[in-house]
């Protein structure tokens, strides 16, 4: 039987970290869905559309192609790489990801890639919407202020110059905005266990997850 994990929650909780780790210690597939969601964000963005415009949204989309091969994404065939890992991508994503019509066609290829095999999928509606049957729902979450440290330390790992203040402001927004948007809302889903991260290393996060999944899938690892 395959083994299903859903890893929800809002921006700098840890989602990507834990996942990864868990995926590499189980032997399993990854899916980071918010990668896909700064993708077509950007691009959206960078071709001047509308968020609010459905058809322009549909006109674009109908000549976009995102595959995911070994990891790593494709736009239109072009590999995928830092330039979507930036704070202001991350708004685009959200500000897009509202729309019915981005979900729609990311909702569709992600269910295509969890079909029919064990994986850990993060993101913000994985176990509502994407994965609804998965053995494994965690909701992970954290302070606001934690988020936004950890978010600046990593983005001045990677040499940009980042303000805490603005990834303060910009990491509640972005929680605002996915949790009340209509569609597939950042929501709890009833069956998922939240863990909260702020006092917890990333260790301490994966074990306790995987003590949830060897019980539930029946995993040796
Ligand atoms: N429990 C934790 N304790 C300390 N740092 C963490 C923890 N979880 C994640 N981090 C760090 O915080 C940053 C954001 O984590 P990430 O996994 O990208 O969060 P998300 O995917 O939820 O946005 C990364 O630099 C990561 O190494
Ligand atoms: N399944 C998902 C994943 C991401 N999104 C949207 C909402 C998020 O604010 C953005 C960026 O997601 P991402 O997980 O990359 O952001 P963080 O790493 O949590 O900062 O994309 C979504 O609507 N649905």
């Amino acid at each position: 039987m395959h083994c299903k994990i859903a890893i929800d929650g809002p921006a700098g909780s840890g989602k990507t970290t834990v996942a990864r780790e868990l995926a590499k210690r189980l032997g399993i597939e990854y899916l980071d869905t918010g990668a896909m969601y700064r993708i077509v964000g950007l691009y959206l963005h960078n071709c001047g559309v509308n968020p609010d415009s459905t058809e322009e949204i549909e006109k674009i989309l109908n000549e976009v192609s995102i595959e995911y091969k070994d990891g790593e994404y494709y736009l239109n065939g072009k590999k995928i790489g830092d330039e979507i890992r930036t704070a202001q991508a991350g708004v685009y994503a959200s500000q897009y990801g509202a729309s019915p019509v981005v979900r729609k066609f990311l909702t569709k290829l992600q269910k295509e890639i969890c079909a029919n095999r064990s994986i850990v999928a993060e993101g913000r509606d994985i176990g509502t919407v994407v994965m609804p049957d998965a053995q494994v729902k965690i909701f992970l979450v954290a302070s606001p202020e934690v988020r936004a440290k950890r978010r600046y330390e990593e983005l001045k790992m990677k040499g940009l110059e980042v303000s805490y203040d603005e990834l303060l402001r910009q990491i509640i927004e972005r929680d605002k905005l996915d949790s009340s948007r209509e569609i597939a809302p950042l929501v709890k889903a009833e069956d998922a266990i939240e863990i909260d991260s702020s006092n917890l290393s990333v260790e301490e996060v994966v074990e306790k997850i995987l003590e949830i999944v060897k019980e539930r899938c029946k995993l040796t690892r």
